[in-house]
């Protein structure tokens, strides 16, 4: 079944879905191969998720989806998974389908090399389809855990998830509980297969129901609007067991794209739209996608967020339907999308994330001013401080200067497990100038602190540039507590907020002076453009978490491992016990 190039095609019989699926991904591959297919020595494999170093901080995934009513649906969602590249690096996948035959490619690496040539891309056929990149949040970075996921029954489900899934283990125990009789078979360990299970167990459940219900023996043809009622009604199960973040696209194998998120609407998921003429007549296709900046290079325009709680289907015949899954439902969007995570480009549950970034520039100049400090220039620390800063100067009368000058060539770094290594690779990225530095009192400007290795570097370099004095200005409040709605983040040990007050930390970043937006003003700059937000989830800076209380045993796994579950690089632990070893690929 393994097609020539890595491509694997499937194709389901009208009526039994219970051929094994191949896929295109080979775990071998994950330890072995470079994405141009060259050899790469163990030792300098890209950092996963599970690597010490200092890593880029844009961790969460990207997800898009596509009804096109004719050609080939992969060029767009390689268009579109390429600008949304910035929300995941580790791995790419796509699947397309004319819902007769369904043709999957998913492996570690970046969109362009994994769909890396013309003859890569011919092989997905279909005018419809799906499409990830993947920074892992749970779970392991093996290529085994790259999506789309894939259940062969009932009705064949490929699913890609943005999000964290904070209750995993336990459905994870009720999914393979041995009491069960339609136990389910798990491959992996991650967060996303299990929510996929659970959903399709549900399906399952509903369909069997309505076989009772209807008193309907033996085989029978079920209308296309009952299968769709029983996949709604099954989503609402979904969402009652499910906690934590979920924004999700599948192809569903009889019934459609469809695309839902969260009760608490926390990750990102916006749907387009565009009109096409078929035989003279107008026609609507559709867009999913994490973040709207994908629709204009391909054609769509923005129709609106998909609501917390909602499941939109787009049927196979091209009609939208969508149903509510979730009562008491409450829009509680991540607030670091706004910060640092999403592209400037985007509008995001009918916020400007741009818009947004110069509100946080305006508010955090009321604070600089307050500080009462003398200086000569503001400078962000590109690339996302730059709207903070352009407003954040204009409210002060300061002059904007682009000081630092970033290396656009030097892509991920490489696993750097030791503190001199990681400052290196900041030096790597980032050069300040002296034609800029020399003599001034700077003030700089950055979305976010984290560990704090970026900012301890950039003072030094700007020291080192002739800076005579240093002030630093945060969009951002400390961040103290872990994020487990979708976004990797280190473990709070590593934060250079924890236990340490505002001046502590200013003499750590070696700084003359240190602020940070205050988290009131943070909140209070969403609010202001958008009214409708219940409350933004900003856990990591105020230790709220917006889905209700957080299993104790689940927080501390995650200090432990810097994250949900479990991060044994590359290692299979499924029900079919522990794996991986031989690099094999189980296929059922
Ligand atoms: O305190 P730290 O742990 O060093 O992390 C904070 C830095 O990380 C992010 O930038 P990053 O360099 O990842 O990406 P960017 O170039 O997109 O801003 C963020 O914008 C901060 O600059
Ligand atoms: N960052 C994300 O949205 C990741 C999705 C999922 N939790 C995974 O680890 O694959
Ligand atoms: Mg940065």
């Amino acid at each position: 079944m393994m097609a020539k190039g890595g491509v694997s095609a499937y194709r389901p019989t009208r009526r039994a879905i219970a051929r094994p699926l191949v896929t295109a991904t080979s775990p071998s591959r994950f330890a072995r191969s470079s994405p141009g297919g060259g050899v790469v020595p163990p030792t300098l494999q890209p950092p996963s998720s599970g690597g010490a170093g200092r890593r880029q901080v844009k961790r969460k995934c990207g997800i898009i989806g596509i009804y096109k009513t004719q050609g080939a649906a992969a060029f767009e969602l390689y268009e579109g998974l390429l600008m949304l590249q910035h929300r995941g690096q580790d791995s790419a996948g796509m699947v397309t389908t004319d819902f007769e035959r369904f043709v999957e490619k998913k492996e570690n690496g970046l969109v362009k090399d994994v769909f890396h040539s013309k003859s890569v891309m011919d092989k997905l056929p279909g005018n419809v389809g799906i499409g990830h990149v993947r920074y892992p949040t749970a779970g392991t970075s093996s290529a085994l855990e790259a999506q789309p996921f894939f259940v062969n029954s009932p009705l064949g489900i490929f699913l890609i998830h943005n999000g964290n899934i904070t209750n995993t283990d336990k459905l994870r125990e009720r999914l393979q509980g041995s009491k069960s009789f339609f136990n389910r078979c798990l491959r992996t360990s991650s967060d996303s297969e299990v929510l996929l299970n659970v959903w399709a167990d549900a399906i399952h459940r509903a369909h069997q129901d309505h076989l009772k219900r209807n008193k309907i023996v033996g085989k029978q043809d079920i209308q296309k609007e009952v299968v769709t009622s029983i996949v709604f009604e099954a989503g609402k199960e979904m969402m009652q067991k499910v906690k934590g973040a979920y924004s999700c696209i599948a192809l569903v194998k009889g019934v459609g794209l469809v695309g839902f998120r969260d009760p608490n609407g926390i990750r990102p998921l916006v749907l387009g739209k565009r009109t096409t003429m078929v035989g003279g007549a107008p026609k609507d296709e559709y867009i999913f996608a994490s973040e709207d900046c994908a629709f204009g290079p391909i054609g769509y325009q923005r129709v609106r967020d998909v609501h917390p709680g909602e499941m939109i289907i787009i049927t196979e015949e091209g009609e939208m339907v969508s149903s509510m899954c979730a009562e008491n439902t409450k829009l509680n969007p991540c607030i670091f999308e706004y910060i640092y995570l999403a592209r400037p480009d985007s509008v995001l549950n009918d916020i400007s994330v741009y818009k947004f970034q110069l509100e946080l520039g305006r508010r955090l100049a009321n604070q600089v001013k307050e500080k009462g400090w003398d200086v000569d220039i503001a400078v962000p620390v590109p690339d996302g401080a730059r709207p903070i800063a352009i407003q954040l100067s204009a409210e002060l009368g300061l002059p904007y200067r682009e000081g630092l000058v970033k290396n656009r060539y030097v892509g991920r770094t490489f696993i750097m497990p030791e503190q001199h290594l990681r400052e290196l690779s900041v030096r790597r990225k980032l050069n300040a100038m002296s034609a800029v530095f020399k003599n001034q009192r700077v003030l700089l400007v950055d979305d976010s602190i984290i560990r704090g290795t970026t900012m301890t570097q950039i003072v030094e370099m700007v020291r080192s540039a002739g800076a005579k004095e240093v002030y630093l200005a945060s969009a951002s409040p400390p961040v103290r507590h872990p994020n487990v709605y979708g976004v990797d983040m280190p473990s709070t040990k590593e934060f250079i907020a924890t236990d340490q007050s505002v001046d502590d930390i200013r003499q750590a970043l070696g700084a003359d002076g240190l602020v940070y937006q205050d988290l009131e003003d943070l909140y209070g700059a969403g609010y202001s453009m958008n009214s409708d937000i219940d409350k933004f989830d900003g856990a990591c800076f105020d230790g709220k978490y917006v889905t209700g209380n957080i299993d104790s045993e689940y927080l501390k796994q995650l200090e432990i491992d810097g994250r949900g579950t479990d991060r044994r690089k590359g290692k299979l632990v499924s029900s079919l016990g522990e794996g991986d070893k031989s690099g094999v690929q189980f296929s059922m």
